[in-house]
C-alpha cells in the first residue's frame, strides 16, 4: 500500500500492546470523523510487509482533564465550567480493533504476528482489488453474487456463495426494516448468477424460486415481466403469479389459480386440519379428530378430493351411522361438532374458495417445468391475490406445496438428478411456529417444512425463511438455517439472534436494534469472509412500488372529498 496514495485515508496508528487477535489504535482526525463500530479497516505493517484486516470494535474518546476522581471533581460538582482547561488538555480517541486475518491474494490468512506500535491504519481502498484480497474471490467468478456494499465502502460488495444457499437462509427484521426490498434485490441477483464455461466465457444462470409473498411485495416483478418481457429479470424464463380463485387478477397472463389436491394428506392430518379449521386453529378436540378419522377410514375412499368435492353426503351418512346405537363409537354430541366442522370446511374451502380439485394447477408437472426452465413463482397471499382467504387456508396451501416439493425432490434425488429450488416463505412463523411462545396450530405445515429443513445439502430445496419475529419461529428449524441476513430486530429478539447466529461481536450486536432501513448484518455459510459483515442492501433495478405508503396524500384526498 503506497503511503502517497491520497485515496488511502489514514485513520489511525497502532499503539503498544497488540496481540494476534486485537490491536489498540489511536485515531487520526479523519479517523475520528469517519470511523464507526463494526467498520472494516486495514492495518499496514511496513516492516513485515503485510496488511491486516481489522474490525473496529470500540471507540473511546479520552481527555486528560476529565478523569474519574481527578482534582477537578469538586469544581465539576459545583457546576463551575472547565471548558477552557478541557480545550487545552490532551484529548484523543482510542479504538479497539479485532484482527480478522492478514490479506493475501486468495483471501484472509491467520494472523501470526501482531501489528507493531506505529503501524498505520487505513480505510480500505475501494478501487485496488481489495475484494479479492479480503474474500479471495473476484467479480464474475462462478457461483458468487455480489450483495450490496459493505457499510463505509460504496464500491466493495459482499460476495455470497450460491453453493451454500442449499443449507438454507433466514431473513429477519421488524416491519419496515427493509426485508422485502432486500429480498427483491437478492432475487434479482439470483436471476443472473455468473457461471464460467470451460472456454472461459461467462454465462448467467437463474435459481428457480417460489416465494410465498405475504403482502404483494414481489408483484412488481410480475408486472414488469408482463410489460417488458424478459428484460431486467435476468435468466428467469417465466414469472408466474399464483392467486386464489376469487381474485380479480385471475385471468391475467401468467397468472394461475391456486388449487390443491387433498390426497397428499393422510387421514389423521386431514381430520386434524378440518377440526382445527373450525376454531381457526385455536384449539383442537382430540375426540372429534378421532371420530372424523374413523369415519374417513371406514369409508375406504381412495380419494379424499373426490369424497369432498363429489360425495360429501356419503361422509355425513357414515358419521350418522357411526354415532347411532347404544355402543356407537362416536358420541352424538361429538358427531354434531364434527358435522359442523365439516360443513365449515366444505363451505369455505371447497365451495367459496374452490381450493380443492382432482387436477390442481400446482402439480408435479408444474414443479418439473419451473425447475427445468428456471422461473420465479409468486404465491400472492396479499388481499388482492387472496381475498377473504383465512390464514388456515393459506396453511393448507403451504402444507400441500411442501409435500409436493418434498416428494418430487425425493424422486429427483433417487433418480440421481440434480434440481434446485429456493422456497421462500414470508411470515414463516405462521407455518413453523415456536409453539412455546407463539401458539398457532400448524402441524400440517410444520412437519414437512421441518423435514425439508433437515434434508442435507444435496436435496436441492433451499429454504428461505422470512420473519419479523424470529423468536416465534420453531427453534429447531431456525437452528438448521446456515446463513442469516439480519435487519433491525426488536430488543426482544436481539438475544435470540445472538444465540442462533453463533454469537456476534459486541460492536455488531449493539447495532441489531438500531440498524437503519436497508442495512443488515450477514452472517453464516454464504458469507465467505467467515465473520459477520455489516452491509447496505443494493438498489432493486425494478422499483418496489408495493411497499410504498402515502399517508398524507391519502388523508388529503379523503379530506377534499368531503
Ligand atoms: N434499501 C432500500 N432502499 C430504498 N428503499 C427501501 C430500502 N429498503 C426498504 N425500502 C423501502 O422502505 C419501505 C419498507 O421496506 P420493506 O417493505 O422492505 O420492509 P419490510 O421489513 O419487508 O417490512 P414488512 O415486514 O412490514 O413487510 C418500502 O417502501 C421499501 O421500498
Amino acid at each position: 500500500m503506497s503511503e502517497n496514495n491520497v485515496s488511502h485515508l489514514r485513520i489511525g496508528f497502532v499503539l503498544s500492546g497488540s496481540t494476534t487477535s486485537t490491536a489498540k489504535i489511536q485515531l487520526t482526525q479523519e479517523g475520528e470523523e469517519r470511523v464507526f463500530e463494526g467498520m472494516l479497516v486495514v492495518i499496514s505493517s511496513k516492516r513485515r510487509k503485510i496488511e491486516y484486516l481489522g474490525r473496529i470494535d470500540s471507540i473511546k474518546p479520552v481527555n486528560e482533564f476529565y478523569r474519574e476522581g481527578d482534582p477537578w471533581s469538586e469544581a465539576r460538582k459545583k457546576g463551575i465550567p472547565l471548558d477552557a482547561i478541557g480545550d487545552v488538555g490532551r484529548s484523543y480517541v482510542l479504538s479497539e480493533v479485532s484482527l480478522l486475518g492478514t490479506l493475501g491474494n486468495s483471501g484472509l490468512r491467520d494472523v501470526r504476528y501482531p501489528p507493531e506500535p506505529g503501524d498505520k491504519v487505513y480505510m480500505i481502498n475501494d478501487g485496488e482489488g481489495y475484494e479479492k484480497k479480503i474474500f479471495g474471490i473476484e467479480r464474475g467468478e462462478s457461483g458468487y453474487i455480489w450483495y450490496g456494499n459493505i457499510i463505509g465502502y460504496k464500491q466493495i460488495a459482499l460476495p455470497l456463495n450460491i453453493e451454500n444457499i442449499t443449507m438454507h437462509l433466514g431473513i429477519f427484521g421488524v416491519t419496515g426494516s427493509g426485508k422485502s426490498y432486500g429480498l427483491g434485490y437478492l432475487l434479482e441477483l439470483l436471476s443472473k448468477i455468473p457461471y464460467v464455461l470451460p472456454d472461459s466465457s461467462t454465462t448467467y444462470l437463474a435459481l428457480p424460486t417460489i416465494v410465498i409473498d405475504a403482502n404483494g411485495d414481489y408483484l412488481d416483478y410480475h408486472e414488469h415481466f408482463l410489460d417488458s418481457g424478459l428484460i431486467g429479470i435476468g435468466k428467469f424464463r417465466n414469472i408466474y403469479r399464483m392467486v386464489f380463485r376469487k381474485s380479480k387478477a385471475l385471468g391475467r397472463p401468467f397468472t394461475k389459480g391456486i388449487t390443491i389436491d387433498l390426497d397428499v394428506f393422510n387421514t389423521r392430518e386431514l381430520a386434524e386440519f378440518i377440526i382445527s379449521y373450525k376454531t381457526a386453529g385455536k384449539e383442537i378436540n382430540e375426540l372429534q379428530v378421532a371420530g372424523l378419522e374413523l369415519a374417513l377410514k371406514e369409508l375406504e375412499y381412495d380419494s379424499f378430493t373426490n369424497l369432498f368435492t363429489e360425495n360429501f353426503e356419503n361422509l355425513k351418512y357414515k358419521l350418522d351411522e357411526l354415532s347411532t346405537g347404544r355402543d356407537a363409537p362416536i358420541h352424538s354430541s361429538t358427531r354434531r361438532a364434527i358435522a359442523s366442522a365439516l360443513e365449515k370446511f366444505k363451505s369455505d374451502v371447497i365451495e367459496r374458495d374452490k381450493l380443492v380439485t382432482k387436477s390442481p394447477q400446482i402439480n408435479v408437472e408444474f414443479i418439473e417445468q419451473i425447475t427445468k426452465e428456471p422461473s420465479l413463482v409468486i404465491f400472492d397471499f396479499s388481499a388482492e391475490g387472496a381475498p377473504g382467504v383465512s390464514p388456515l387456508e393459506k396453511q393448507l396451501v403451504i402444507a400441500y406445496l411442501s409435500r409436493l416439493l418434498y416428494n418430487k425432490f425425493t424422486e429427483y434425488k433417487n433418480r440421481g438428478e440434480d434440481r434446485y429450488l429456493l422456497f421462500i416463505i414470508e411470515e414463516c412463523q405462521n407455518y413453523i411456529p415456536n409453539t412455546s411462545n407463539y401458539p398457532v396450530h400448524a402441524t400440517l405445515t410444520r412437519d414437512y417444512l421441518s423435514l425439508i429443513a433437515t434434508q442435507g445439502r444435496k436435496f436441492g430445496i433451499c429454504l428461505g425463511l422470512v420473519s419479523q419475529r424470529p423468536a416465534f419461529v420453531d427453534p429447531v428449524v431456525v437452528s438448521m438455517l446456515n446463513t442469516y441476513i439480519i435487519h433491525r430486530v426488536s430488543p426482544d429478539d436481539a438475544t435470540y439472534i445472538r444465540k442462533i447466529s453463533g454469537g456476534l461481536p459486541k460492536s455488531l450486536e449493539n447495532r441489531l436494534t438500531t440498524l437503519e432501513r436497508g442495512k443488515a448484518i450477514v452472517v453464516g455459510q454464504m458469507n465467505p469472509l467467515g465473520y459477520p459483515v455489516l452491509v447496505e442492501v443494493g438498489r432493486r433495478s425494478i422499483e418496489h412500488k408495493m411497499g410504498k405508503t402515502n399517508v398524507m396524500d391519502g388523508l388529503y384526498t379523503l379530506f377534499k372529498s368531503k
